[in-house]
């Protein structure tokens, strides 16, 4: 008998081989923040103890400045939203999950966007994944909003039911079979708290408290769910996801129910939505006020 799944297997291999070296090849280690783009989708992730202290304290400055109202009526909705979602055998405070979020025929929906012909110029390649970028560049001097086409923006409404605030941008990851994210934290550019809608795939995401740390709290991430993080998690765990062509079930999933310690389980093409919100914008400047 024909094995499939080896075959398909193989074909993957085949595929990866095309697009990767084996010096590419994922360690655990620090983001590569060598080229815009990639600091941009890890959000400025940092390499060094000083930097990452420097980027909780600015996550403290927008917490105690202009945000604090808004970070305690958003700290508030999650305790009447999202206690139920709450992962729990974990040290980490402050990760939820939500199980089919979305339906099928809304993650289908979104993926016919995704890969719309029209959609072709919004993919920017990076060396081990492809992203679209929506809604304007985070950057340090403020963002200059772009209007975000309504099949995606209705998720951005969908989970501002968390954020008490419609989030403003969205990173559209896709990860072809064996590729990840190095270890990164979101950094200062966002507002603390990061939704995840997976599409596609399943897979396991780590969170670090240090880079290198061998023993990672492992969420393990079906498609149309949504993950929460935001505070302990958000400010002082790094996350991150493996290249690996199958996940393994450890002792260290804090999700593992429905699922057994040793089982393998398949990786597939994966988009994930990373719906946030920029709070430093700049008005884009009208085109009568441009003419000026
Ligand atoms: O694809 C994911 O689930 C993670 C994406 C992520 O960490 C990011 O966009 O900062
Ligand atoms: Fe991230």
């Amino acid at each position: 008998m024909i094995d499939f799944k080896k075959l398909l297997l193989e074909e993957k291999k085949k595929a990866l081989s095309q697009t990767s070296t084996s010096q590419d090849k994922f360690q655990i280690q620090a983001p590569d923040i060598s080229n815009t783009t990639n600091r941009i989708s890890t959000a400025t992730a940092t390499t060094t103890s000083n930097q990452d202290s420097s980027d909780n304290e600015s996550i403290d400055n927008i917490l105690s400045n202009q945000n604090t109202v808004e970070y305690n009526l958003f700290l508030k909705g999650i305790q009447d939203k999202l206690v139920q979602y709450k992962l729990k055998n974990t040290e980490i405070d402050s990760i939820y999950l939500i199980e089919n979020y979305i339906t099928e025929e809304e993650e289908k929906e979104l993926m016919e966007n995704v890969y719309a012909d029209e959609n072709d110029g919004q993919w920017v390649q990076l060396k081990r994944r492809r992203l679209q970028n929506w809604g304007g560049q985070p950057i340090p001097k403020g963002m200059v909003e772009e209007i975000i086409p309504k099949w995606l923006d209705i998720y951005c409404i969908k989970v501002s039911e968390f954020f008490k605030k419609k989030p403003n941008h969205i990173l559209l990851n896709e990860y072809s079979y064996n590729q990840g994210i190095f270890p990164h934290k979101d950094g200062p550019l966002f507002f603390p708290c990061v939704s995840i809608l997976s599409l596609g795939s399943t897979c396991i995401m780590d969170f670090y408290k240090e880079l290198n740390d061998k023993n990672t709290q492992q969420v393990f991430l079906r498609p149309r769910s949504l993950l929460l993080f935001t505070q302990d998690a958000y400010k002082n765990y790094y996350h991150g996801i493996r290249e690996e062509y199958f996940d393994i079930i450890t002792e260290n999933v804090i999700n593992k129910e429905g699922l057994e310690i040793g089982q393998e389980i398949e990786r597939e093409v994966r988009v994930s939505l990373t719906i946030r919100i920029v709070p430093n914008t700049i008005r884009k400047r009208t085109k009568e006020e441009q003419e000026q």
